[in-house]
């Protein structure tokens, strides 16, 4: 598995943006959508292409079209609901496989409560995106779902890692590729990434 820190000056200025404390909920909502739809530019940029002919304005031509695998976003409840947009700006057609796993504030650990997947995950690409890999619980519980349904190809799209979540996800799931904005510093003593965006959820909801 690799990780991809994505240093698109794109990315990195709107993340910035992001991080402030004076951040509006409107502003957070927005630039986690555009965050999304930038990194789904980055993770699936090897998408493999095949040719096909159709009636062009001057007669036939030879374009090229995504072959094969076709997409299923996976927003984990809530927060990932906040980069939904974003993402399928890009893939319009993606069917989207609803998860939901929160975070026990107490005991760290994730604690699945919904499942709704696309009816044939197994011929399908999953991005599965999320604001926050902090630990590393929530990423594994529903990466441990969509491969129980069949899914064999998964990617994951979040604003923010931790190292520490990297190397749990790394651990459990070697194929799965990570695309990010930033690896940040160390998760704190109540599992928060530092300096990381704060409560992501929160944040896009408007919840506190
Ligand atoms: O890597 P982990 O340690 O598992 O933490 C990351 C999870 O925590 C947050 O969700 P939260 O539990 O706050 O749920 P919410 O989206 O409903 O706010 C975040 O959106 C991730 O899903
Ligand atoms: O920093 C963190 C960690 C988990 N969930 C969040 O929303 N933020
Ligand atoms: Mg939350």
């Amino acid at each position: 598995m690799s990780v991809h820190e994505i240093r698109h000056p794109l990315v990195q200025h709107k993340l910035g943006l992001m991080r402030s404390v004076h951040k509006s909920t409107r502003g957070f909502r927005q630039l986690a959508a555009e965050v999304g739809c930038l990194l789904t530019y980055e993770a699936t940029k090897d998408l493999e292409l095949e040719p096909y002919e159709l009636e062009g304005w001057a007669g036939p031509v030879t374009a090229e079209r995504i072959k094969g695998k076709k997409i299923t976003v996976v927003p984990i409840l809530r927060a990932g609901l906040g980069m939904l947009d974003g993402v399928l700006e890009l893939v319009p057609s993606a069917k989207i496989s609803v998860v939901g796993v929160y975070r026990d504030e107490e005991t760290l650990e994730p604690v699945a409560y919904f499942e709704k997947l696309a009816s044939d995950i197994d011929a399908r690409m999953s991005l599965i995106v999320d604001p926050m890999l902090a630990t590393g619980g929530s990423m594994i519980a529903t990466i441990d779902m969509l491969k129980k349904a069949g899914c064999t190809s998964i990617r994951a799209l979040v604003l923010v890692a931790a190292p520490e979540g990297i190397a749990k996800v790394q651990a459990a799931h070697p194929d799965v590729d990570i695309f990010t904005a930033s690896v940040d510093s160390h998760l704190n003593e109540k599992g928060y990434i530092i300096p990381g965006l704060g409560d992501a959820g929160d944040k896009i909801f408007g919840t506190k």
